[in-house]
């Protein structure tokens, strides 16, 4: 792929494999989770998340969606148990959306959409970072959860006010003292499966634990998440620099 991927019709998903063959491997997310085929597993346990919101760093455009970092130095962060033995670190959320309401996950549930999907992404303490970790088979555990329509979600609305900086500042900004555990549903009971990275480079280290129960975000707030600052996952263009918009055109008039 002469050009970066993204979400258009000349550097999609279908044409990932072209520069990332993994993309046809064995253990490739996202995928469809169907209840009725998943299997009751009395080994596993209850998550244990426990964040530390003095972790919380700074949220940036990265070009494909926005992410909120945080500081991982320290066992501050965490996720224990679940399906995973050891500690993970969080090191970063982000989401995935689509253009309309109807579309947008990337996991999905007996073929039902959801409109937007977050993910929680920690690394295995027993490599020496994120980097080295996310080329190994145990490297990542992340925590998926669906967002439906519904009420407005006051914790998500913290998020979708901090993009007014990353408007005028253009790509990150200083997001201080925000508790992701605000973002997780009730009742924590998942499905897990092992999986990739579900963009490029789509690294089959990802131990995917996607939550049942999903946390409600009002249509206005998922509106303003396509706003043209965030490039959405779907017919937006998002390019990186010049060439890329000129290839864009192109390719839309040809
Ligand atoms: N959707 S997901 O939860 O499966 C997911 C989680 C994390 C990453 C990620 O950290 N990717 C970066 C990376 C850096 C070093 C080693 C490997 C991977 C990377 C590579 N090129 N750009 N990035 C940044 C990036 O893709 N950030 C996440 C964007 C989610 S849409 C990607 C997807
Ligand atoms: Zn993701």
């Amino acid at each position: 792929m002469s050009h970066a991927w993204g979400y258009a019709a000349n550097n999609g998903p279908d044409k990932w494999a072209d520069s990332f063959p993994i993309a046809n491997g064995p253990r490739q997310s996202p995928i469809d989770i169907v209840p009725g085929e998943a299997s009751y597993d009395a080994e596993l346990k209850p998550l244990v998340l426990k964040y530390d919101p003095s972790t919380c760093l700074e949220i940036l455009n990265n070009g494909h969606s926005f992410q909120v970092t945080f500081v991982d130095d320290t066992d501050s962060s965490t996720l224990k148990d679940g399906p995973i033995s050891g500690t993970y670190r969080l090191k970063q959320f982000h989401f995935h959306w689509g253009a309309s309401d109807d579309k947008g996950s990337e996991h999905t549930v007996a073929g039902t959409k959801y409109p937007a999907e977050l993910h929680l992404v920690h690394w295995n303490t027993k490599y020496e970072s994120f980097g080295k970790a996310a080329s190994q088979p145990d490297g990542l555990a992340v925590v998926g959860v669906f967002l439906k329509i519904g009420a407005k979600n006051a914790s998500l609305q913290k998020l979708i006010d901090a993009f007014e900086s990353i408007k005028t500042k253009g790509r990150q900004s200083s997001f201080a003292n925000f508790n992701p555990a605000t973002l997780l549903p009730g009742c924590l009971d998942y499905w897990t499966y092992d999986g990739s990275l579900t963009t490029p480079p789509l690294l089959e280290s990802v131990t995917w634990i996607v939550c049942k129960e999903p946390i409600s975000i009002s249509s206005e707030q998922v509106f303003l998440l396509r706003e043209p600052v965030l490039p959405y996952q779907g017919d937006w263009l998002c390019y990186h620099t010049l060439e890329q918009l000129c290839v864009q055109i192109l390719s839309l008039l040809l």
